[in-house]
């Protein structure tokens, strides 16, 4: 217990599992937390210090899955082992924490979602700014970020951290909220490492560069000070170097599209609304053959660059790969291992023998490989050069690694014969033994003319020579008795005796061979780690640059075009996960539709029925454009996109419990951060904005909202809305302009085209709609009924109100004394000493006030 509570003292914060011969044990509080995560059960054994031992455990055998339960609930755990010699000295085996298991650092495959990555990211805030700082350990790519309080929520959905680590009891304004928009679990660290000069000298040594003016990250610091903790952490949680984190990406939002996180939320990028993985954009787009290339999708598609040039080499890759065939090129990433995963793992020295054969095999692979990626496109040529790994790789894999290695070290069988000339003499000793002890028996039975003379073994005695009482008066002098049974006599020979130790021996150092040439294998091979980081981030891109091909060729998507206008100018365009689930549910075809916005048609007032398709056809337009701006082809006929800062979107309506907000108050927060953010390369949906409150206000804040966009923002923003007043909008304003969807009415019955046209819908359909939905016919007769009587009343007193006239002036108040003071002085005709005297005249006006 002694030994345990000062493992324990060391990591207060993390649950220790204590390795005791098969199990991991968990005491105290740590069990009861156990208990209540893991629904395993509590024992009590014993006292120490007067109060019973409270204890849990789990099977050795079974402890990856403990550890994956635990980490998705949050949870870290270090893991003591027992590292010294089980009998070697007095007292217990002496134990140590040779792993700490976080869900931002974990690195196995078998806790890690194969397509999605874990960041481990700290935060910092100072001089009223957000330092980010965050790795993937599978990747070894260090990012760095500084945003403002109104960004933060939108980076931290997007990086969507597994872990976060904060300065202890330091907060800073903004902070809570923009973490109530991710999950991940928060890690208090000791405030004095969010140190901005300390991280600098930290990221500068790991990364093995002097400055990091280089790397464009010299003006971050508060980007730096976050480096600095997350450096630190990652050495008290891995406790070795990281070789393979060589790599540093500094993100500026001024250079990505601005994706804030009700626009990823109400895109349904790679969740959809209800919290599911699919049916998502992310979804439909990733066919991609490799857990890489799933993770490299996710993340083109939530960072794209305002900057077009990688998207347009992307686009001249897919299409090169649809001129001249991507299937052979899928078909050899099909037995393409996680090379990604495995080359930091070998960095960490956590890989297993598996995944090193695995790793060996798309090694072997990768001439195949490189001969499928057509040739032409700039990007291509590149990526296909970054799969010339060093040849040296998989000759050392090959002539080391057993053929199918056994999936433990610790069970042997991992190393190659042939390879190590020690290792294939302990392993014949044990092979050759059978043939040794029937050969003695033989040769025994000759020299002594025992004809029933044995040579066995068991476990207590060891290996001994059997003879029958009747038949020992042949025993020869150089046989000493090891045992005396019933009927039988067991003896040992010099020469037995010196086969038992070395066969004995044999396996137990045929196995400290293998760990040792195990060992020396790591080493080799962490040598090369960058060009194998070189060769796994090849892999992903041709991977997702072969899955946007493959989906361009199947679903009969475009390549867009970019100019350097104002301009959203699509034909024919679709929505792409609508067109899928038609397609797939109900088997009918998806109603295409123009989008035509530029610097003479700013805002699109979009009208008609509910059901009509207004809210596809927006999402369709910002969906085309990120697409677009991904470097993919986009599901249209033409499109042809201008520059583009940021998408912003205002649709649907979800009360956030969470955070105390009603629907109408998180509609008008939201709509708040748009008209303050939006620009005049922004994308802006608005979707009936206002429905959250009265006719009267509600209209009235749309129609001011409306006004302000078209005007001060000069956005390209849709705007949909069941107000038929804002219809006015465009007969005011030269940049607005009319669209509806169409239906057509039988009866009672209503049919919807989906289809856009110019000009302003003329009703709502909301009665037919409700119909449709199987209202009871008695709420409906009563609902029409109504209906008429508001149409004709509403006929009869239509009042002449200006929606969109300009916002009256603000009443001037009167200026202050003091300011009124201060603004008289002439300072060039005055002495120092009589504008000191003013000064205090003015200081006296103010006290006044
Ligand atoms: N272009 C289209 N082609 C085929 N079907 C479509 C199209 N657009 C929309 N739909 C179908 O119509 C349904 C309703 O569309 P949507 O939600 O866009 O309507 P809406 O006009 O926004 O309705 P509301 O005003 O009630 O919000 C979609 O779920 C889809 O199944």
């Amino acid at each position: 217990m002694q030994q345990y509570l000062r493992i324990k003292a060391d990591h207060a914060d993390l649950l220790v599992f204590f390795r005791m011969g098969d199990f991991y044990e968990v005491f105290y509080d740590d069990a009861r937390k156990a208990n209540a995560l893991l629904d395993i059960t509590l024992t009590v054994r014993g006292s120490s210090g007067g109060e019973p031992v409270v204890m849990a455990g789990v099977p050795v055998a079974a402890l990856e899955n403990y550890l994956a339960k635990l980490l998705k609930l949050g949870e870290s755990v270090a893991i003591a082992e027992q590292v010294g010699e089980v009998g070697a000295s007095k007292g217990p085996v002496e134990r140590k924490v040779v792993r700490i298991v976080t869900p931002g650092t974990v690195t196995d495959a078998e806790l890690l979602a194969d397509k999605q990555d874990a960041p481990l990211l700290a935060l910092h805030a100072a001089a009223g700014r957000f330092g980010l700082a965050w790795v993937t350990l599978a990747q070894g790519e260090i990012g760095l970020l500084e945003c403002s309080h109104t960004e933060l929520p939108g980076w931290l959905a997007r990086l969507n951290p597994a872990e976060i680590l904060l300065a202890r009891d330091h907060s800073a304004p903004g902070q809570p909220e923009a973490l109530s928009v991710v999950r991940a679990p928060t890690t208090a660290r000791p405030p004095w490492q969010f140190d901005s000069a300390l991280g600098q000298r930290k990221l500068c040594e790991q990364l093995g560069v002097a400055s990091l003016q280089g790397l464009n990250a010299q003006d971050l610091p508060v980007a730096q000070a976050a480096g600095g903790a997350l450096l630190a952490y990652l050495e008290h949680t891995q406790g070795r170097a990281l070789a393979h984190v060589k790599r540093l990406a500094v993100l500026r939002a001024s250079e990505l599209i601005d994706l804030p996180p009700a626009t990823q939320r109400n895109l349904e990028l790679t969740q959809t609304l209800r919290g599911e993985e699919a049916p998502t954009l992310l979804s439909l787009l990733d066919s991609c053959r490799t857990g890489m290339g799933s993770r490299a999708l996710r993340h083109w598609l939530l960072t794209p660059a305002r900057e077009r040039s990688l998207a347009q080499a992307r686009q001249a890759a897919i299409a090169t790969l649809l001129e001249l065939g991507f299937e052979p090129l899928r078909e050899a990433l099909r037995r393409v291992s996680d090379v990604e995963r495995s080359t930091s793992r070998i960095a960490l020295r956590q890989v297993r023998p598996r995944e090193l054969a695995g790793l060996r095999e798309t090694l072997l692979l990768l001439p195949e490989l490189a001969a499928a990626v057509p040739p032409g496109a700039a990007l291509l040529n590149q990526l296909r050069q970054d799969l010339a790994a060093p040849p040296q790789v998989a000759e050392l894999l090959r002539a080391a690694l057993a053929e199918q290695p056994a999936v433990w070290l610790r069970d042997g069988g991992v190393i190659a014969s042939g390879f190590d000339a020690e290792l294939d003499e302990l392993r014949a000793i044990n092979a050759n033994c059978d043939a040794f002890l029937l050969d003695l028996e033989l040769r025994e039975r000759e020299r002594t003319g025992i004809p029933n003379l044995r040579v066995q073994f068991n476990k207590v005695h060891g290996f001994y020579i059997e003879v029958t009482h009747g038949q020992k008066d042949k025993v020869p002098d150089n046989y000493q008795r090891r045992q005396t049974l019933k009927n039988a006599e067991r003896f040992i020979t010099p020469e037995l005796k010196a086969f038992e130790d070395k066969a004995l021996s044999a396996s137990e150092r045929a196995l400290a061979r293998e760990k040792f040439l195990f060992e020396r294998l790591l080493d080799d091979l962490g040598g090369f780690v960058q060009a194998l980081a070189t060769v796994a981030r090849a892999l992903a891109s041709l991977d997702v640059l072969a899955a946007l091909a493959e989906r361009a060729a199947t679903l009969n998507w475009c390549a867009p075009e970019f100019v350097g206008y104002p301009c959203i100018d699509i034909q024919a365009g679709r929505h792409p996960v609508v067109e899928a689930r038609l397609a797939e549910t109900r088997g009918i075809a998806f109603q295409p539709n123009d989008c035509r916005l530029d610097a003479k048609r700013r805002l699109l007032v979009i009208t008609g029925p509910n059901m009509g398709g207004k809210s596809t056809f927006m999402r369709q337009v910002a969906l085309i454009a990120l697409l677009a701006s991904m470097g993919s082809y986009v599901p249209a006929q033409a499109c042809r996109l201008g520059p583009l800062d940021a998408i912003h979107t205002r649709i649907g309506a979800a009360d956030d419990l969470a955070n105390a907000q009603s629907t109408f108050m998180l509609e008008m927060t939201e709509a708040a951060a748009i008209l303050h953010a939006a620009t005049e390369q922004s994308l802006v949906l608005m979707d009936e904005i206002g429905r959250g409150t009265s006719t009267f206000d509600g209209l009235a804040l749309a129609g001011a909202i409306a006004t302000h966009l078209h005007d001060k923002n000069r956005s390209l923003t849709l705007f949909a809305t069941h107000y038929f007043e804002l219809t006015e909008l465009p007969a005011q304003k030269s940049e607005a302009h009319n669209l509806h969807v169409s239906a057509v009415e039988a009866g009672d019955d209503i049919a919807f085209l989906h289809e856009l046209q110019p000009g302003p819908a003329s009703r709502s359909y909301g009665v037919q709609v409700a119909r449709l939905a199987g209202m009871p016919a008695p709420v409906l007769r009563q609902a029409r009924a109504s209906l008429e009587a508001l149409e004709a009343q509403k006929a009869g007193t239509q009042a002449q109100v200006d929606l969109f006239a300009a916002p009256p002036a603000v009443p001037q108040a009167e200026e202050p004394p003091a300011l009124k003071a201060l603004r008289g002085l002439d300072l060039d005709s005055c002495s120092p000493r009589e504008a000191l005297e003013q000064l205090y005249r003015i200081k006296s006006l103010l006290g006044r006030e």
